[in-house]
């Protein structure tokens, strides 16, 4: 026998050993069943010669793996080099998104041919990134090569959280206008790989999706897709919980979203993208898609005079709202110069918002009644998001304190003080950390929050005296008392008197994953 085989019949007793103990110890912490579980999943289904490369392979399937070991020879010593010993490669199928035979063709022809062997596509990690990686496995034999192919098929289809009929909307206007070309150019490809069916819908209009959305059987789907910005994103999100809850027939409590939504970037900020894929890349976000990658989410239901008016993620009032207010107005230029300028001339107009902010802490008391903190006074900016809204910009996030599904919201309320101290305070966003400790921030873990301004000036009678050529107009808009204008998603929402903003624990499911840091870019370069 040769020292390879003896070396594998050792390491199998060992690990027959190590499993015998490992029950033990499971038996008697009343675990046998997964230990069971596990050693099925482990259980050689195929086992089979490939060529990788130039060399011929042991090559093993399992419910859960792929590994291949160089057969290596013996040498007239009978010794073998310890790298060729140790060689050995696993591929997860749980990365693994496609299989297919590889066949010679002759030039033109269209179906048939010589088979080859097999290509598996699976995706590897580089930091957040996800990529595309091929495996081939060289075998001409036709008989053997279908079987590990129908065998490797009927594993991939097991993996139950993979979507295989998408509904797709895509946001031709988002930033550069560059939504269908990303599509077409960096998802539909792997989309067509992995055997996945999708109905498309180009959007003509804000509200599109939203129409959309209430009205199709949603039932045949598996999945929604949104490739567009944030407001697209927000609109969808928004749409998913809304059908919930008119589908479940429940007027006042929000209902989970049924289906889960797969955000392709294709905006300028893409915060919610970055939270759960920790980059702004095509190909990466598609790549969770297709590998059904389910991360649940928590979201806020926003109302005003007791009425909804939208679910998101974030809000900010006060220099988030009216910044927001002054970009829309110049939508006729470009999206950085945009917000540039709106920051620019909103920090040399900063006011304070007189208001008062109540909310509940998200530790209930120990009799686990509602205790609210009321305060009153002046407020330079105040945010409540959901999820940590990371993005290049911001790459730990305006809302670090908080996370995707812990079912509560970060407040941060900064109260008045100077403009070099506020603009001091909003770079510490992009920079490293620390954008909390001044005496003028608080941050609080909430489950609610009420902000009721105050004062009587809303956005329009301020902002308006040289911004008339307005042609944008807010998604919601008050009637008589003054309206104030809040970024919700990054959209323009205007509302009157009090907001209610609640927290409700993972509201909706996207693809992707919890992340702690995004890729951070070039900061904004107005300060
Ligand atoms: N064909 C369309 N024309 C104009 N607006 C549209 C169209 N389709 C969708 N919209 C709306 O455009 C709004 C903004 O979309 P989106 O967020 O995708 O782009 P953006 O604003 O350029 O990106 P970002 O928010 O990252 O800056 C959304 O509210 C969406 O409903």
């Amino acid at each position: 026998m040769s020292e390879l085989n003896e070396e594998a019949q050792a390491e199998q007793r060992d690990s027959g050993k190590k499993k015998k103990k490992k029950r033990k110890k499971r038996r008697e912490t009343g675990k046998e069943e997964e230990e069971e579980e596990e050693e099925e999943d482990e259980t050689v289904l195929l086992r089979g010669i490939f060529k990788v490369g130039k060399k011929s392979h042991d090559v093993l399937l399992t419910r859960t793996k792929l590994t291949w070991t160089p057969i290596v020879p013996e040498t007239p010593t009978g010794h073998l080099k310890l790298q060729e010993l140790y060689f050995k490669c696993v591929l997860l199928l749980r990365d693994v998104f496609a299989v297919k035979v590889k066949r010679r063709r002759a030039a033109g022809q269209q179906s048939g041919g010589t088979v080859l062997g097999l290509a598996l596509f699976s995706c590897r990690r580089r930091e957040k990134r996800l990529e595309e990686d091929t495996l081939h496995l060289h075998n001409a034999s036709s008989e053997h090569t279908h079987i590990w192919y129908n065998s490797l098929k009927e594993l991939l289809t097991g993996f139950s959280s993979r979507p295989r009929y998408l509904k797709v909307f895509i946001n031709p206007s988002s930033h550069k206008k560059e939504a269908v070309h990303i599509y077409r150019e960096h998802v539909a490809p792997l989309f067509k790989m992995a055997d996945l069916r999708t109905d498309i819908t180009v959007t003509e209009r804000k509200g599109h999706a939203l129409s959309v959305m209430k009205e199709c059987k949603l039932d045949e789907y598996d999945g929604v897709v949104c490739v567009g910005g944030d407001g697209s994103v927000a609109e969808l999100c928004h749409a998913l919980v809304l059908r919930a809850q008119l589908d479940a027939n429940s007027p006042e409590e929000p209902v989970k979203a049924v289906l889960p939504l797969g955000i392709i970037p294709a905006g300028s900020t893409d915060v919610v993208s970055c939270s759960v894929h920790g980059v702004r890349d095509p190909v990466t976000a598609a790549f969770h898609i297709v590998l059904g990658h389910l991360q649940q989410v928590d979201m806020c239901s926003f109302s005003s005079y007791g009425h909804l008016v939208h679910y998101g993620f974030s809000a900010m009032f006060g220099f988030g709202g009216r910044s927001l207010a002054r970009a829309e107005k110049k939508r006729w230029m470009l999206s950085s110069r945009r917000r540039e300028y709106a920051l620019v001339k909103t920090l040399a107009r900063l006011r304070p918002e007189d208001c008062q902010l109540s909310f509940l802490p998200a530790k209930k008391t120990t009799e686990g009644e509602e205790s609210w903190t009321t305060n009153h006074g002046l407020y330079l900016n105040i945010s409540v998001m959901s999820i940590p809204c990371l993005s290049p910009h911001a790459p730990r996030g305006l809302a670090p304190n908080t996370s995707l599904a812990n079912g509560s919201a970060s407040l941060i309320a900064v109260g008045n003080t100077s403009r070099s101290e506020f603009v001091k305070h909003l770079k510490r966003y992009s920079s490293s950390s620390g954008q909390f400790n001044f005496p003028f921030v608080e941050t609080h873990s909430v489950s609610a929050v009420k902000i009721r301004p105050r004062s009587l000036t809303g956005c329009s009678e301020e902002e308006s005296e040289e911004e008339g050529d307005a042609k944008h107009t807010p998604i919601i808009q008050s009637e008589g008392a003054a309206a104030f204008p809040w970024n919700i998603d990054g959209e323009l929402v205007e509302m009157a008197s009090e907001v209610l903003i609640r927290v409700h624990s993972r509201l909706i499911t996207l693809y992707g994953e919890e992340v702690d840091e995004a890729e951070s870019a070039a900061s904004c370069s107005c300060f």
